[in-house]
């Protein structure tokens, strides 16, 4: 198994009681995120809410992180990471921020360290773009948005 190593500054002491991320199991592919909120915070249906961490990190230059929704968030209270999968750039040292949408039919409650999303660290490839006048032929050519069938 391949591992890399981020650093992970807390920005305020007040949150210091709360868990950094961490995989829940050994073989999750996410580290879970939570809230650093005073007490709680309370997603209207139908709102968007950017939901504060505590963290910053030092990724290595190659990688990034996702911030990806957790499923039972999702399956039980319709809560959404908006952007998903959320961008964590290599060179960002501002705060991890996470930017839920509450799509359920009911006001969702956050309390203070709830795990809110997962961090997924993801490599990077980088690419030189070349301008061209041709692009080689393929199968599916121009054909798109369901040219193979919806079903
Ligand atoms: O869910 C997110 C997405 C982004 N960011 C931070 C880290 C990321 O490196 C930076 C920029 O994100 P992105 O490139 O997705 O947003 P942008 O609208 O393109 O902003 P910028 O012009 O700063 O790149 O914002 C978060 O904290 N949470
Ligand atoms: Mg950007």
């Amino acid at each position: 198994m391949e591992k890399i190593q981020i650093k992970i500054q807390r920005i305020d002491k007040k949150f210091s009681d709360i868990e950094l991320p961490a995989y829940a199991t050994p073989g999750s592919s996410g580290l879970d995120l939570r809230a650093a909120v005073e007490d709680l915070l309370i997603i209207e249906k139908g709102k968007v809410a950017l939901v504060p961490t505590n963290l910053r990190a030092e990724i290595p230059e190659g990688y990034e992180i996702q911030i990806r929704p957790r499923s039972g968030l999702a399956a039980n209270h319709g809560i959404g990471v908006l952007n998903s999968p959320g961008t964590i750039d290599s060179d960002y040292r501002g705060e991890i921020k996470v930017i839920l949408f509450n799509f359920g039919d009911s006001d969702f409650v956050i309390n203070r360290g709830d795990r809110i999303a997962q961090m997924v660290i993801s490599k990077v490839y980088y690419a030189d773009i070349l301008e061209t006048e041709e692009l080689n032929e393929s199968v599916r050519g121009e054909g798109g948005f369901g040219h193979t069938g919806s079903k």
